[in-house]
């Protein structure tokens, strides 16, 4: 198809700049050279300056694991997009599944979040997936359409191009059960007919769609050669730098 995969790491609430520096002078030279996919690191606020700056030349990009819509304002905690800028950064997870589930993220929360990331020329990663009730009772589909759909309003094709998705099914997460590839498949196929009916064929074919949830070294050769699975979103098996290099060297 094409697609060149994204391979990221999202560390979550984990490593103070200290740890991300050991992280990346280890990391770095594990996967120099490696063409054949992205890598992306996804530290949190406070260390994100020190990984931009570790990765400066290197093949690997770096983003906030979430950002506000706003420019600028009275949003204590928040982080804008300029600021994710000003550091050098060019990433950002939005709607991560935590966000939804812990700090009230809507569709239309993170639709508004898309939007600013495209004005920005950020490029975003959008979250969606199931939570257990809903794939047990057969709403993996319609939970996925509506995510897709409520994300995307307002989005044109013109301005869909540096678009990620990622695939999490919440159940998966942290877990250490895994979806099959069948199922990941399945889901990434629903989601990309989604994007070819919003936003028209020739964006649904180059959208990536990664999936995430327990992705490990072991279980990462057989997700990552679908060719419906355009790379992955890694949560624990991210922080240490053997594991994930290995990931990203599947
Ligand atoms: O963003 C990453 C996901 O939440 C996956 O986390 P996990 O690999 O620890 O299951």
């Amino acid at each position: 198809m094409g697609r060149i995969a994204l391979i990221a790491a999202n560390w979550k609430m984990y490593k103070t700049p200290a740890e991300a520096k050991a992280f990346t002078d280890a990391f770095l030279p594990l996967v120099a050279g490696h063409t054949r996919d992205q890598i992306a690191l996804f530290p949190s606020v406070t260390s994100l300056a020190t990984v931009v700056e570790a990765v400066k030349g290197s093949n690997v990009a770096a983003g906030l694991q979430n950002m506000h819509f706003a420019e600028e304002g009275a949003y204590t905690g928040e982080t804008s997009a300029l600021m994710l800028k000003a550091v050098g950064a060019t990433h950002t997870l939005i709607g991560h599944s935590e966000r939804r589930q812990y700090f009230a993220e809507t569709d239309e929360i993170v639709n508004k979040k898309l939007h600013t990331a495209l004005r920005h020329g950020i490029v975003p990663v959008v979250c969606i997936g199931e939570v257990l009730a809903e794939r047990e009772a057969g709403l993996t589909a319609d939970v996925l359409k509506t995510q897709i759909t409520g994300a995307f309003a307002g989005i044109t094709a013109e301005a869909a191009t540096p678009i990620v998705i990622a695939y999490e099914p919440v159940w998966a997460i942290g877990t250490g059960k895994t979806a099959t590839p069948e199922m990941a498949v399945e889901a990434h196929k629903i989601i990309r007919a989604e994007v070819a009916k919003l936003l028209g064929s020739g964006i649904a074919v180059n959208v990536r769609i990664l999936y995430g949830g327990s992705v490990k070294p072991e279980n990462a050769s057989a997700l990552l050669n679908e060719e419906e699975i355009d790379g992955a979103l890694v949560g624990g098996a991210s922080l240490k730098p053997d594991s994930f290099a290995a990931i990203v060297k599947y």
